[in-house]
């Protein structure tokens, strides 16, 4: 039985990730293969006449799921009522640039976005930010945004962890969905860390420690951390362009994990505002290891980090901090 149409806000919805996510989310792989749904698209004036295209082609797709479509440069139409956001809509770096060279640029946005959500959407929305820096747009957009729980406002690091996970596979030689549970720590940066130390892998239709299944400990501190680190730029430099095709795929993900949940003993990472667990920095939004029951994540508890995991997630609190600084001292606030 298909259910009463939800509302979903798209920004950035003449860009890149966009043109991918667009379809992901109106044929039901986020919100269910039941759920209709109304997609209200922002994006800037000048790019009015390109939306119109993406318009067009989201009819021409024939989805039975998508009840409306609704392009705008306006905040307040964009985000009313609105019961998912994701806040794609930013300038992407070039090659050459760090992610947080993006904040003076984009943080400003996420500051009239907040305040957009605040007085329009639903207060139970969830928000996802994909613009970069994203953790740290994510705690001004929250800031700005009062009336709406802290916990409704993540940011993406799924794409990290697609891209650890592949990168166990592919070394071990199974499938994808044969490896689980690795964690990423921290800023959607270049100090984030991709930690395999709790994943598991199913070898041989038996679940063991990717650490065993690697057999190469010497690898997975190195070459997997650095390569997971570094993969944004390197698609950067082969493209010429951000990755957009698994920036998509990975939105979906997250926010599909978040409205539908996850297995019990399943976890998957999403920058959410720290509380300090695992020693990280309070009021930053860090990249956990989250489980999700009812459309509520929490942090999972209790996974002991050695010495050389300790050190990486100071780095990646400290960088959060400073783009803290930073981000307040661009707004004012
Ligand atoms: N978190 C992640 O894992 C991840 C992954 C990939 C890309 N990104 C980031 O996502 C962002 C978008 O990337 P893209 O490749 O789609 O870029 P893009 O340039 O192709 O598209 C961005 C779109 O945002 C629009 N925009 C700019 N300001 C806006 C505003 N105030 N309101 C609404 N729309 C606005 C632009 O007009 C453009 O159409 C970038 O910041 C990029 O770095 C994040
Ligand atoms: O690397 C970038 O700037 C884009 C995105 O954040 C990514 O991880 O691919």
């Amino acid at each position: 039985m298909p259910q009463e149409p939800i509302h979903v806000v798209v920004t950035g919805a003449a860009g890149q990730i966009a043109y991918s996510l667009l379809y992901m989310i109106a044929k039901g792989d986020v919100f269910g293969p039941n759920q209709t749904l109304v997609l209200r698209l922002l994006d800037i004036p000048p790019m009015m006449g390109v939306l119109e295209g993406v318009v067009m082609e989201l009819a021409d797709c024939a989805l039975p799921l998508l009840r409306e479509v609704i392009p705008t440069a306006d905040p307040v139409v964009a985000f009313k009522d609105v019961s998912a956001a994701f806040l794609v809509g930013a300038m992407p770096r070039k090659e050459g640039m760090e992610r947080k060279d993006l904040l003076a640029a984009n943080v400003k946005i996420f500051k009239v976005q907040g305040e957009a959500l605040d007085k329009h959407a639903k207060k139970d929305v969830k928000v996802l930010v994909v613009g970069n820096p994203a953790n740290t747009n994510a705690l001004i957009c929250s800031k700005y945004a009062p009336s709406i729980p802290k916990e409704n406002f993540t940011a993406m690091t799924r794409l990290d962890q697609n891209r650890a996970q592949a990168q166990i596979a592919a070394k071990v030689g199974v499938p994808i969905e044969n490896v689980s549970n690795v964690i990423i720590w921290g800023n959607h940066s270049s100090t984030q860390f991709p930690d395999a130390s709790h994943a598991v892998v199913v070898v041989d239709n038996k679940s063991v420690p990717a650490v065993e299944a690697v057999k190469d400990g010497e690898w997975l501190r190195n070459v997997f951390v650095s390569t997971v680190q570094k993969r944004g730029a390197a698609v950067i430099a082969a493209r010429k362009m951000s990755s957009a095709m698994s920036a998509a795929k990975a939105a979906a993900d997250h926010m599909r994990d978040w409205f539908l949940g996850t297995p019990d003993n399943k976890f998957v990472s999403m920058g959410v505002l720290s509380d300090g667990s695992y020693g990280a920095p309070k009021d930053v939004v860090f990249s956990f290891p989250v489980n999700i029951k009812n459309g509520k994540w929490q942090i999972v508890q209790g996974l002991q980090n050695d010495d050389f995991a300790k050190g990486l997630l100071a780095l990646t609190g400290k960088e959060l901090e400073e783009e803290r600084a930073d981000a307040i001292s661009i707004i004012g606030a």
